[in-house]
């Protein structure tokens, strides 16, 4: 039998009170697509950011090729065929396609030759991209496209892909795994992380489970269930969200032909959105990203004000209002980006409970922080979502991605909102804990909260709300009773030509 491409073995990081990776041994096979498993805080990014080189491991050794391989820096391990697509892009909005990619090698040839080798390689591999287009008017998966295109010149042994259809519609999706596919058919190995377990099963040959850093098992994921492997990553089952027949009352957040200009070159302008939201009730928003979805947030929140007689909270006109009223009269949001827009990442956990939760958990007295106060609130959200850490002293950035998500979410909806607003409230967050905070929203409207969660997952979608609507290029379209759509339709809404589906009813 042929020697694995890549060898890990007893690969151990710590940082200060966790054991990161605790004695990570597996093999990664010639031309396999192999997934890395794990519940949020498992360990998967320290362990990839080993084999890129932009983590030391402290004990362990890897082999790729039969040859010991100790990356100590990224340029080191792309030298020897390792290339990564991380979950967030590094791309410069005002430069091209080409000159983006150019600015990431190490020597890169006449932005002619470059135009062309991208055209190459796009065309080859089925991923659509003009070398000329700049980069700011770029989708999220033309921007993803970038990112692999430039791995793929490097003609990678070994492609590492950190959560890479979370900004992906369905049809973007299938692309992608038909470029993987074909890179395996070459004899390209994939390490491939994911929370996503139904795609898992449909694109990878083996999966690595990791728990509390150590390796816990494989398995082959084509003929496990998703439910199986989620239950493996968490070491025992889990509930699944059940909505509670909740009675409907008075509109709490209503949008009455709100428009607003693009807030920027690359951002979207809202047009016309008019929406209500009911006590009671979670309504959902979708589209694929880049469509409205973080303009219509900010509008929300306070961040950037509408035009006089847009919105209303209970009644009453918050359409210039800032986001410390809204919070004060109960409208809590948490928007998509974690890191710096949700948290504040050199901050600790306990100093980022206060800048969201100050005056309604009554943290200031006299103008000042009251700290104990700050900490048992911090330390109460924690508790209640079953937050990953070490402490609520806890630098955020220290957080894994899907714990420090737990917390952001938790720490509004501890607040007991009266309107709470979500973008992507699950993003990167694994099964169990995406179970926990979509039964926490559900919560909310039984208690006789109003709730609206925009999201690119449908599935999630489906489960939590009552009515839903899409939004395409800053429009919103017709809202309807979850009940009554199916998948086509919804991708009809999506797509903005739903009108074309009345037209044939
Ligand atoms: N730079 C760091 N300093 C301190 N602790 C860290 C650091 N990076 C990671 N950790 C801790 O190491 C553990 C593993 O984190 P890691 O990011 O590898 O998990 P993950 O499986 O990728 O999680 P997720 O799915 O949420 O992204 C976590 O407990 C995390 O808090």
């Amino acid at each position: 039998m042929d020697s694995p491409l890549l060898r890990i073995d007893g690969l151990t990081k710590a940082y200060p009170g966790v054991i990161a990776n605790d004695q990570v041994s597996f093999d990664i096979g010639r031309g396999e697509i192999h997934a890395l498993l794990g519940e949020n805080g498992a360990g998967k990014s320290t362990l990839v950011k080993m084999i890129y080189g932009l983590v030391k491991p402290d004990t362990g050794t890897m082999t790729l090729d039969d040859k010991p391989f100790a990356p100590t820096k990224p340029s080191e391990a792309r030298s020897n065929g390792v290339a990564m697509v991380f979950q967030h892009f590094s791309l410069f909005d005002a430069l091209s396609v080409a000159e983006n990619v150019a600015l990431g090698m190490e020597t890169p040839p006449a932005l002619r030759d470059l135009a062309r080798q991208i055209r190459d390689v796009s065309e080859a591999y089925g991923l659509p991209l003009d070398p000329s287009r700049t980069v700011g008017t770029l989708s999220a998966g033309e921007r993803q496209r970038v990112e692999i295109i430039r791995c793929l010149l490097q003609d990678p042994r070994l492609l590492i892909m950190d959560e890479p259809t979370s900004v992906l519609t369905p049809q973007e999706v299938d692309i992608l795994f038909e470029t993987l596919h074909k890179l395996q058919a070459e004899g390209t190995s994939i390490l491939y992380i994911s929370h996503k377990l139904e795609e898992i099963r449909t694109l990878c040959d083996h999966a690595t489970i990791l728990r509390l850093g150590k390796n816990v098992g494989t398995c082959t994921p084509r003929e496990t269930t998703a439910r199986a492997m989620a239950e493996l990553m968490v070491g025992s089952s889990f509930a699944s969200p059940v909505a509670r027949d909740t009675e409907k009352g008075a509109v709490l957040l209503e949008a009455r032909a709100l428009s607003l200009p693009a807030p920027g070159a690359f951002g979207t302008p809202l047009r016309d959105i008019s929406f209500s939201v009911q006590a009671g009730e979670v309504l959902g928003l979708g589209g694929v990203a880049g469509n409205g979805q973080d303009e219509l947030l900010d509008t929300l929140t306070g961040e950037r004000s509408a035009p006089k007689g847009t919105l209303f909270l209970k009644g009453h006109d918050i359409s210039q209002t800032g986001p410390v009223y809204r919070r004060n009269e109960g409208l809590l949001t948490g928007p998509e980006e974690r890191l710096g827009h949700a948290a504040a990442p050199n901050m600790s956990l306990t100093e980022n409970a206060v800048l969201t939760a100050a005056q309604r958990k009554g943290l200031m007295a006299n103008g000042f922080i009251s700290w104990p106060k700050a900490r048992s609130f911090a330390e109460e959200v924690i508790a209640q979502f079953d937050v990953r850490t070490p402490g609520a002293s806890t630098a955020a950035r220290a957080l894994s991605g899907g714990n420090l998500q737990k917390f952001v979410v938790g720490r509004e909806i501890a607040q007991a909102p009266d309107v709470l607003v979500l973008n992507q409230p699950t993003w990167g967050v694994d099964a169990a804990a995406a179970a926990f905070i979509r039964q926490a929203i559900l919560d909310v409207a039984a208690r006789g909260g109003a709730v609206v969660v925009i999201s690119q997952d449908l599935d999630e979608l489906m489960e939590v709300s009552d009515r839903f609507g899409a939004l395409n290029e800053g429009r919103l379209s017709k809202i309807r009773p979850v009940a009554e759509l199916n998948i086509e339709q919804i991708g009809l809404m999506m797509g903005g030509a739903e009108d074309m589906e009345d037209a044939h009813a």
